[in-house]
């Protein structure tokens, strides 16, 4: 089985990560760039690369275009010139889907098939140095195959992506780009509008910068997301996102006219409609937008307490992705927040600095 990566950055390296190594897979990697090549090699994400189009997708199974959005396109037409393996399937993993399936379906690709993807996990990193076997572990995984598309070739495609871990879910390209417009989209564009406002007023205050630790970063996380690769999806989902923008202005307004008219009971009526629905999202399991599995511990503020809690989950073999101090002054308990990639690790910490005498809260 031959496997074709085209962009071996974060999306395409975490796929290639996940195939590389399985009994007779070979997995080539693409790029324009022939140092890119060198890397992907030596980082030992693929077995072999190559800078040719032709090479790559000679003799492919099966070939995944993780490039930016704005070349999907001419990347399923250069394929769609080739003389490509019978049976090959063709997907892609960009964040948007109605463009490039449309576009695929247009094109005939000569007994291969093309069948629209979307991974929905990732991170603000970008290249392939961000690329993770487990990336995609648990997280839904969208494939929008079209009335044109066989369905043996959907249930090949499945079975293929297994190695991933990744959950598959089938839906139609068009909703897709709505849904996902709005819940990761949308986010990415409030998330950079709002980092850019406090720029400017800390401009001529930095006091801002200064008092925007925690909380303000972590709700704009995602505002350090790739440049190009989020031009492309915007302006891919160009039309979804005005409608969106629009109804979020609407929003807004609704906020500048309760303040307006000092209708505490208004404000207050928002948070509880928002608590609702958001205490029955699902909870604790991989979204689209990645978060952290996260709990605080109260610990005394004396020297080696970080070090000795490290090393209780070190012992246990419990992975801590990330430790930060919320606050830690002198004789008030400092808050140290853990993070965890998998909820498991979190609730075995929990258990185990609870039995300990900690005191843990999420
Ligand atoms: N970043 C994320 O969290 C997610 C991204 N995606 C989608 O995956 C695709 C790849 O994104 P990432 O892996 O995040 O980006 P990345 O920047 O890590 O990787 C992009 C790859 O495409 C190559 N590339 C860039 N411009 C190119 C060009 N003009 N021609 C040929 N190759 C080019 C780069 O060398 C790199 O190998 C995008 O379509 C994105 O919408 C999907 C799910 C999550
Ligand atoms: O960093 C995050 O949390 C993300 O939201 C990552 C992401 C980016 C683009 C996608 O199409 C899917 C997931």
């Amino acid at each position: 089985m031959r496997i074709a990566i085209f962009g071996v950055g974060l999306i395409g390296g975490s796929l290639a990560l996940c195939f590389k190594g399985k009994p007779g897979v070979h997995v080539v990697g693409h790029s324009i760039n022939r140092s890119s090549t060198e890397k992907y090699v030596a980082r030992g994400v693929v077995d072999s690369a190559t800078t040719s189009l032709e090479e790559a997708a000679l003799d492919a199974d099966l070939i995944f275009l993780c490039v930016p959005v704005g070349r999907l396109e001419e990347y399923v037409d250069a394929l769609s010139r080739l003389p490509l393996k019978r049976g090959c399937i063709i997907t892609d993993v960009g964040s948007t889907k109605a463009s490039v399936v449309r576009h695929a379906d247009k094109l005939g690709l000569q007994g291969a098939y093309f069948i629209g993807g979307h991974p929905m996990a990732g991170s603000e990193r970008s290249g392939v140095e961000a690329a993770s076997l487990h990336l995609l572990e648990n997280a839904y995984y969208v494939l929008t195959p079209t009335e044109n598309t066989p369905a043996e070739q959907v249930n090949k495609l499945e079975g293929l992506l297994k190695c991933t871990r990744a959950r598959v879910v089938i839906a139609d390209a068009v909703q897709h780009d709505d849904i996902v417009g709005a819940i990761s989209h949308l986010p990415h564009m409030i998330a950079v509008a709002l980092v850019n406002q406090i720029a400017g007023y800390n401009e001529s205050n930095d006091l801002y910068m200064r008092l925007a630790a925690g909380g303000f970063r972590d709700i704009t996380r995602i505002a350090s997301s790739d440049p190009v690769i989020w031009r492309d999806i915007l302006l891919s989902n160009r039309e979804v996102m005005l409608k969106l923008v629009s109804d979020w202005q609407e929003r807004m307004d609704r906020f500048s006219d309760l303040l307006r008219q000092e209708d505490g009971d208004g404000i207050a009526e928002e948070f509880r409609t928002a608590g609702l629905f958001r205490s029955q999202l699902p909870e604790r399991r991989k979204g689209m937008i990645t978060s952290l599995f996260e709990c605080y511990v109260d610990v005394p503020d004396h020297p080696g307490i970080i070090g000795k809690i490290a090393t209780e989950l070190g012992h246990a073999k419990i992975n801590l992705s990330n430790l930060q101090i919320i606050e830690s002054r002198e004789d008030v308990p400092g808050i140290l927040r853990l993070s965890f990639r998998q909820a498991e690790d979190l609730d075995r910490a929990t258990a185990l600095l609870t039995s300990s005498g900690y005191d843990v809260h999420m």
